[in-house]
């Protein structure tokens, strides 16, 4: 397969490296400082772009490859609002979209079991649920996109939530959020040089239990990534991992 790679920050050039170990050949990287090289023509050079930039970007980013009708997996996070503006301007153009607020295997797994464990704690109200992430103090955006995943599968299983409420605590600096009964906390917590790890955690009087993930490094995302662009290839429509990963147990 023929990839445009747009953002080439940490994930960009791990993805380069997959894609190359996958066979594929990069035809196009755009950044910060030659986005005019994002143009029609440019782009349709390639069979797929995968599009890991800022969450400042990306929809700019999305709007291009839709205009020069290329399919796109998207990894950024930051621009979940606008996701049914994506969706029906990509089924209108009859594009090829695929997302995901993560890519890697473990996650995906996370994310399935995540909704039946809320299915299964209905029957158990007096467990107060939270979730929490650690990124590296890089990452713009916060709560994770991960994590608005995984409180999203929360909120569609489990009765007394109704939405979430993200608290982003560097070194202690925010001063402590008491949730309403009806909302699900996320915390948020930067520090050097942390992939992504995430954690559910139910807590009782008596007890806790936490169902957690910890990325090593960012080579399942990278990897995830170029999976799905190559799942992507001959499709038309609006995709996310799910649909790939498709956990139908
Ligand atoms: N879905 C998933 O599995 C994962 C998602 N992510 C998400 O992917 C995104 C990128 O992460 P990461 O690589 O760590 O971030 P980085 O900051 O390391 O890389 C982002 C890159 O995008 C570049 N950029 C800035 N503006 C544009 C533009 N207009 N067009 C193209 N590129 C641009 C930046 O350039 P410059 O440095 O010059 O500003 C930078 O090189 C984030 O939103 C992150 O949350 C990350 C890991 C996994
Ligand atoms: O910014 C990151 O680094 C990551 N971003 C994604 C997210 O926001 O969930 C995925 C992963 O956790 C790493």
């Amino acid at each position: 397969m023929k990839i445009a790679l747009s953002g080439y920050g940490k994930m960009g050039k791990i993805i380069e490296k997959m894609a190359l170990d996958r066979k594929h050949e990069i035809v196009l990287i755009i950044d910060q400082d030659n986005q005019h090289e994002m143009t029609p023509e440019n782009l349709r050079q390639a069979d797929v772009v995968i599009e890991f930039s800022t969450p400042h970007s990306v929809l700019a980013n999305i709007q291009k490859c839709f205009e020069a009708g290329v399919p796109v997996v998207v990894g950024t996070t930051g621009w979940y609002e606008q996701m049914e503006q994506i969706k029906q301007q990509c089924l209108d153009n009859g594009n090829a979209f695929l997302w995901a607020s993560n890519f890697s295997v473990g996650v995906n797994i996370f994310f399935h079991v995540n909704k039946m464990l809320a299915k299964i704690m209905n029957r158990y109200p007096y467990y107060e649920v939270q979730v929490e992430e650690i990124h590296h103090t890089q990452k713009l955006d916060a709560p994770s996109g991960t994590a608005i995943t995984i409180a999203e599968g929360i909120l569609d299983n489990l009765e007394n939530k109704k939405g979430w409420k993200n608290v982003l605590t560097n070194d202690g600096a925010e001063e402590p959020y008491t949730v309403k009964p009806d909302e699900l906390l996320i915390e948020s917590l930067r520090i050097e040089n942390v992939p992504g790890t995430h954690t559910v955690v139910y807590d009782s009087e008596v007890d806790s239990i936490e169902f957690k993930h910890t990325a090593h490094n960012r080579n399942g995302f990278a990897l995830g990534a170029v999976l799905a662009a190559e799942w992507l290839q001959g499709k038309q429509g609006f995709y996310s991992a799910q649909d790939m990963f498709n956990f139908n147990v």
